[in-house]
């Protein structure tokens, strides 16, 4: 059923929409005015998509070229993004020409670095299909790979010119992959909507329905708060350090699982570590701390990890690009809504706030 179209705008230096609806599919010609080849960036689960997008780009005079990376984590790699700008280089792709992401936040990471270091950067226009990719990945112009030194460590700030989520796409994305997606949905409550929060508590099954009205108003939500973060600070260098609540230890543990779990899930722990960091240091009252793993659990996410993990954890922690110098810096909770960065986290506090996320010894 095809329903109306909200318009999200994201300020900046250069101002583009993010549309969130149904059949947006046929729109993506118009995003890209003048480009005479466009690439389109996919994992092989996304190639039926890709088809019809094909078809669209082809009617609209369009000549499309189809990137085929491997699929979520394995993708998000220099070889791999080598591996594009040599097909790139073999079509003559010039700076008129465009890039499209089609798939998840790994795809969108990848499509976005490809184009942002092609000829110094080219146009580029994201199709998420998956939830996390709808309500962050895809907007906001971080783009990047994996290394064997950490996640994200390699990338470049360029923003696209559109974003298209297309709800209707979410039908054939697995229901964990649909999880992981909630916890950054979950973050954009505890930061900045906790209308959020309350939407989830009334109803976790309706929340997580992805053809239902909740599911998007979470998403309408969860992109409004990400728009108006990155209209303001694109690069980072103030506000938009927020929106990394939970992924300090997040993105640990996901280095630690060499990128087998999922971004979301791993997140998830990350934001119950955090309350509690807040919740012992006197920031965060119990109840809002608490919050967290309910809230989190109660939509199928993980909230705790590893009992003997820590001491592989915090070397990872301290490769976060927060991280000043040799100071971690952690994005906590002075209240609900209220987040705030702290730098002078000592060594005890953070081992002894791990005890209380993890896995007891012998539950492994
Ligand atoms: N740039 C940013 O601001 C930002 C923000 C958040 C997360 N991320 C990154 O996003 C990645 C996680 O994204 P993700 O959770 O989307 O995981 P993912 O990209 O690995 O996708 C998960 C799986 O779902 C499949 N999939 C996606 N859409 C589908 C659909 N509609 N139907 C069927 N299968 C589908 C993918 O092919 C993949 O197998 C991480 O690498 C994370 O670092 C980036
Ligand atoms: O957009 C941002 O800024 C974020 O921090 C959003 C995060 O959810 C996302 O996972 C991002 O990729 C993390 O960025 P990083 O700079 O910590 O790698
Ligand atoms: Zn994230």
């Amino acid at each position: 059923m095809t329903t109306p179209t909200t318009r999200i705008k994201v300020a900046g230096p250069a101002p583009y929409e993010v549309l969130v609806g149904t059949d947006l599919l046929d729109a993506l010609p118009e995003t890209l005015p003048d480009a005479a080849q466009v690439a389109l960036v996919h994992a092989p689960p996304l190639s039926g998509l890709v088809d019809r997008l094909c078809e669209v780009l082809a009617a609209a005079g369009r000549k499309p070229l189809r990137l085929e990376v491997p699929d979520a984590e394995h993708g998000k790699s220099v070889a791999v993004a080598e591996q594009c700008w040599a097909q790139l280089g073999r079509a003559g792709f010039t700076r008129t020409d465009a890039v499209v992401g089609v798939g998840g936040g790994a795809v969108t990471d990848l499509a976005g670095f490809v184009a942002a270091c092609w000829l110094r950067g080219v146009r580029l226009v994201q199709v998420p299909t998956s939830l996390l990719g709808m309500v962050d990945a895809a907007i906001g112009g971080k783009t990047g790979v994996n290394t064997a030194a950490g996640k994200n460590l390699v990338g470049a700030f360029h923003p696209p010119a559109a974003v298209l989520c297309d709800l209707a796409t979410l039908a054939t994305l697995d229901t964990e992959e649909l999880t992981g997606g909630m916890a950054e949905v979950v973050k954009c409550g505890f930061i900045a909507d906790p209308r959020i929060l309350e939407l989830i508590e009334a109803d976790p099954a309706a929340a997580t329905d992805p053809a239902g009205p909740v599911l998007r108003e979470l998403v309408e939500r969860s992109v409004r708060v990400k728009a108006d973060v990155v209209g303001e600070d694109l690069r980072e260098s103030g506000r938009r350090i927020v929106l990394n609540y939970g992924h300090t230890l997040g993105h640990a543990i996901e280095r630690h699982e060499g990128y087998r779990w999922r971004h979301g899930h791993a997140v998830s722990v990350g934001l119950v570590y955090a309350a509690q960091l807040a919740r012992r240091r006197g920031l965060l009252d119990a109840a809002t701390a608490d919050r967290h793993a309910a809230v989190l659990s109660s939509v199928g996410l993980p909230t705790r990890y590893r009992a003997d993990a820590f001491d592989a954890l915090l070397p990872a922690m301290r490769l976060d690009k927060k991280a000043q110098g040799t100071t971690l810096r952690f994005v906590l909770l002075a209240g609900l809504a209220e987040p705030t960065v702290v730098a002078d986290l000592s060594e005890p506090e953070l081992r002894a706030t791990y005890l209380d996320v993890c896995v007891p010894e012998g539950e492994q």
